[in-house]
């Protein structure tokens, strides 16, 4: 496929947004009584109310024209049948096979039934997480294991660790799970003071066995086993890999035994529901582990079926689309209202920026279009303390998802109550905001002076018609956890697919990792560094002035 801008849709939305431009959503709401009922839409435990969007049923229509026109009906086939989506490394894209369902005996990929790999991972890790939380598994003097880390970055890091914390309820109480990522000393230096090498085993998460931070942290852990009683004959008691090399895990002192296998077909940011999850099926059990794959596939179901108008993937794709392309939205907003799902917005930045944060089409032209957008957001109500002035009286228009569960697992006098009124109260404000009659009038009220009233108004103005999407759920479960992460993966794709990009690779990060090892040995060597720009040489001058 072509530039995107080609499609007889593209230029029929451009067309439309001219019609658009002075319906406000409160006239499209004043016009049609029954629009919230129209616009809401449902699917695995989720209902997505899009009612709050600068759309009609036209707006609707031209976008599931423009994701249909822009050939997604067959993209999801392909993703669901194995095709190798992902053209610039020849390789499918199944995360869905590691969610699939246990009636589907086979999905057959290059001539491997998948599906007889990902189950026998799977029967791999009940045995490894029902040894460990039945205190079979003993660390080398004989004690059972307390606590266990996951060491990974990137995809072998964020996903696991987001769901981790966003099922804390469902957390068994026998073993603690932490994590530990980045390169800087100080996170794997914190989480080893808390630890007793007789009692903790590490996962060593990472596809490729072969990134920087990973093998460091690593490598630092076993230096702390080995300095603290333990011998490399017990290594393998205390460290287990998930890695698609596995002749790297075993050199690394694994027993093959204790290496959970990984597969080039699952990319990084969509792997936490393959091996890379076992730190969350340790903190919550494999019970716990197999609902969240089945939440994740209930809305695989829903994608790959569902017709487009109700599809919440495409919908809420589509709509962002909308936004970023033809409103010149540059970022998207998601706020959960809920306080174990506070990091989720890292985890979909991730997702999203690294698979959609793309400059040139399939077939290696440039874009014409701006795609994937920047992803941020926060926990509610903290947010609304701080960025939330941005979101309403901003210059820049951010199109917001709010995510509520209905009912709290901590449900403590007015709190829930009060949480919940507060997310509603947001996605009304943006959309209602205040003119400046109702300004002055609020001035007056207080007892203000014509001056002030003059003076303060056009501050108090908030022009209002912002959009959002509100996802609500009656409570997270593993199931609505995995559903809501699936329904975001899947949002993505639909994305990266109307701009007819590829998301599933990721060459944008290596150029940054190749540059980091020069540096590094420049920082370690009396190496000629003039050929390097002065900023460059003047910072590496710098640390190596602070080191001597
Ligand atoms: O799992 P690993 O091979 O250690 O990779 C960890 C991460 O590193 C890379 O930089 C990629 O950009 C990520 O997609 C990946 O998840």
């Amino acid at each position: 496929m072509g530039s995107p801008t080609e499609l007889t849709t593209w230029q029929k939305l451009a067309e439309h947004k001219q019609e658009m431009a002075a319906v406000s959503m409160k006239s499209l709401f004043e016009a049609d009584p029954s629009r919230a009922e129209k616009y809401t839409t449902q699917a695995a435990g989720w209902t997505l109310d899009y009612a709050k969007n600068r759309a009609n049923e036209k707006t609707i229509s031209l976008l599931t024209d423009l994701a249909k026109e822009a050939g997604l009906e067959s993209a999801i086939k392909g993703m669901f049948s194995g095709a190798h989506i992902n053209n610039t490394e020849d390789r499918s894209v199944l995360h869905i096979a590691l969610r699939a369902s246990q009636a589907q005996e086979s999905l057959m990929v290059d001539g491997v039934n998948v599906l007889a790999e990902v189950r026998a991972t799977l029967k791999q890790m009940e045995q490894f997480v029902a040894q460990l939380h039945s205190g079979e598994w003993k660390g080398y003097s004989g004690k059972t294991i307390t606590d266990v880390v996951s060491i990974g970055i990137g995809g072998s890091y964020l996903g696991p660790k987001v769901v981790a914390e966003a099922l804390t309820p469902y957390k068994k109480d026998n073993i603690k799970v932490h994590f530990v990522a980045n390169i800087d000393g100080s996170d794997i230096t914190g989480k080893l003071k808390q630890l007793n090498p007789e009692t903790t085993v590490f996962v060593i998460s990472s596809k490729t066995f072969g990134t920087l931070e990973t093998l460091s942290n690593a490598n630092a852990a076993r230096d702390w086993f080995l300095s603290n009683g333990g011998t490399q004959e017990n290594v393998s008691k205390h460290f287990a890999a998930v890695s698609s090399n596995v002749k790297k895990a075993v050199d690394f002192g694994m027993a093959k035994e204790n290496i959970f296998p990984m597969w080039d077909w699952v990319g990084g940011r969509y792997s936490l529901w393959s091996a890379i999850g076992l730190p969350v099926a340790i903190a919550v059990g494999m019970d716990n582990f197999y609902a969240l794959l089945d939440g994740a596939h209930q809305m695989d179901e829903h994608f790959r079926t569902a017709p487009f108008e109700e599809n919440l993937p495409v919908i809420m794709g589509a709509l962002g689309v909308w936004y970023i392309n033809f409103h010149n939205a540059q970022t998207h907003a998601l706020i959960p209202y809920d306080h174990y799902l506070r990091a989720m917005p890292a985890h979909i930045q991730q997702l999203d920026m690294e698979s959609n944060g793309k400059a040139n089409l399939l077939n290696g032209d440039g874009v014409e279009t701006d795609t994937g957008p920047i992803i941020w957001g926060g926990a509610g109500t903290n947010g609304q303390h701080a960025y939330h002035q941005l979101l309403h009286q901003g210059t820049r228009l951010v199109p917001v998802d709010f995510i509520a569960p209905l009912a709290s697992h901590n449900p403590i006098g007015e709190h829930h109550t009060q949480l919940f009124a507060n997310c509603l109260s947001q996605s009304q404000a943006l959309m209602v905001g205040k003119t400046l009659e109702q300004a002055e009038q609020e001035l007056r009220d207080a007892g203000a002076t014509a001056e002030q009233v003059a003076k303060i108004a056009p501050h108090k103005v908030i022009k209002g018609n912002r959009p959002s999407n509100t996802l609500l759920t009656d409570k997270m479960t593993p199931a609505t956890v995995g559903a809501l992460i699936a329904l975001y993966e899947h949002r993505t794709f639909v994305q990266g697919t109307i701009w007819g990009i590829n998301s599933f690779d990721q060459w944008g990060v290596e150029l940054g990792k190749v540059l980091g090892t020069d540096i590094y040995n420049r920082l370690v060597s009396d190496s000629d560094n003039s050929a390097l720009d002065a900023s460059t040489q003047a910072l590496i001058n710098a640390f190596k002035k602070a080191q001597s």
